[in-house]
């Protein structure tokens, strides 16, 4: 298990050294609008599983869709803490 804090810092550190293999240099490479698909595509999953399925699918969803607004961030070079300001 993770938290956000820790997966956003893993994912910076792909982003900055570039594995062999990883999804997530290949959904940076593959721009923002490709990104922005992303988050729509597990934000319509988000609600679908809230509306019809189990916890443990909603879950599951909702990690995918922070991990893809985490995709989003660092496209961007945002911190964590530039969006925590607006918490
Ligand atoms: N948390 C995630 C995560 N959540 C979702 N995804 C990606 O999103 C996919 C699921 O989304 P979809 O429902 O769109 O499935 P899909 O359409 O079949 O998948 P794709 O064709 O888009 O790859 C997964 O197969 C992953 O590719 C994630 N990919 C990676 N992580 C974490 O990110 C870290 C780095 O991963 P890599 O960059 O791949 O090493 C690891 O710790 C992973 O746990």
């Amino acid at each position: 298990m993770k938290t956000f804090e820790e997966l956003f810092d893993e994912l910076e550190v792909k982003a900055r050294d570039r594995p062999a293999g990883s999804g997530t240099v290949a959904a940076l490479d593959a721009g923002v609008h490709a990104q922005g698909k992303k988050v729509l595509e597990e934000a319509g999953e988000v609600w679908i599983a809230a509306e019809y399925e189990t916890d443990e699918k909603l879950a599951e969803e909702i990690s995918q869709l922070l991990y893809r607004v985490q995709v989003i961030m660092l496209g961007r070079g945002l911190t964590l803490a530039e969006v925590y300001k607006h918490l």
